[in-house]
């Protein structure tokens, strides 16, 4: 389907889950010997992963290793690379959203993304959330203003902009457009969020923020967070993925990986040995 032609409030057609695909009901995501190439090199070499919900799933590993691939191979944003492709299956609550027939638009507004520079819309602040509501369809001022402040809220962000909403959002600090665009994300109502970096650009106290609304989000959504923060992923995440060379190497409860890693490399890579 052309997205010019899709209805506003795009949803994912759940018709494509098989009876079968859904095996267990507290998985967001089950990655199934999953490849992913760039023309002719594998930059993800067949890996499976299943992610629970309401949780925080740290993915590390030194640079090049396919952690960003991989990541962004889940609400298919490797799509807009050439020459880009994936192998395997990436089950979304039983969904193969690497079918051909997923609607990517909404796929993206169920499996939200944030990137490391924060991206916001040279627009105001209540623009800015508001921009991508009415896009789905939303045109009511007053549902509006109340989807904005809630989404403002749910991103810790609310108290610091209520009174200057209608300022552009490009006279907020770092951290707060971080924020913003992590409010962007909450406003389209996703199930996962994909984190890539968001705080490697901010300043300590803003990076603290941002690490706080991460672990409060955790109780309505499924976090994935690329990170190169040995310090964040033990601090925040329930469960962490070691890359190497595009292999999975490790995928363990986050406190088994930074005191007693299965495997030397992760160990290795976790005392700062390498990467
Ligand atoms: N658009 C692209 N075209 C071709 N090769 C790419 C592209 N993006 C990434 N790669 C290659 O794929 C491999 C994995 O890269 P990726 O960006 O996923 O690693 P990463 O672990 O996220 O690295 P970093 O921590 O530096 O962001 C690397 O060898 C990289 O050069």
């Amino acid at each position: 389907m052309n997205t010019s032609t899709l209805p506003r409030t795009a949803v994912l057609n759940r018709e494509q889950i098989s009876e079968t695909s859904v095996t267990n009901k507290d998985l967001i995501l089950q990655v199934k010997d999953l490849d992913i190439y760039y023309g002719e090199k594998r930059a993800v070499n067949t890996i499976s992963m299943d992610i629970e919900k309401n949780s925080i799933t740290a993915l590390i590993g030194p640079s090049g290793c396919g952690k960003s691939t991989f990541l962004r191979s889940i609400n298919r944003m490797n799509d807009l690379i050439p020459g880009a492709k994936a192998k395997g299956e990436i089950l979304y609550e039983g969904l193969n959203i690497l079918g051909d027939n997923i609607d990517v638009v909404a796929l993206r507004k169920e499996i939200g993304m944030v990137f490391q520079k924060p991206n916001p819309f040279p627009k105001s602040i209540y623009e800015n959330i508001a921009h991508a509501l009415k896009f789905a369809g939303i045109k009511k001022k007053s549902e509006l203003e109340v989807l904005v402040e809630e989404s403002l809220t749910k991103a810790a962000l609310w108290d610091e902009v209520k009174d200057r909403l209608h300022k552009s959002a490009l006279s907020l600090s770092g951290g707060q457009q971080q924020r913003l665009c992590i409010a962007r994300t909450i406003a389209m109502k996703p199930s996962l969020m994909l984190l890539d970096e968001p705080s490697s650009a901010l300043d300590p106290i803003s990076n603290a923020k941002v690490e706080e609304l991460i672990v409060e989000l955790k109780k309505e959504y499924s976090i994935l967070i690329v990170t190169h923060n040995m310090g964040q992923a033990s601090r925040i995440s329930d469960k962490t993925a070691f890359f190497l060379s595009g292999d999975l190497i490790e995928f363990d409860a986050t406190e088994k990986i930074f005191t007693n890693p299965s495997v030397k490399k992760t160990e290795e890579y976790i005392s700062g040995r390498f990467g």
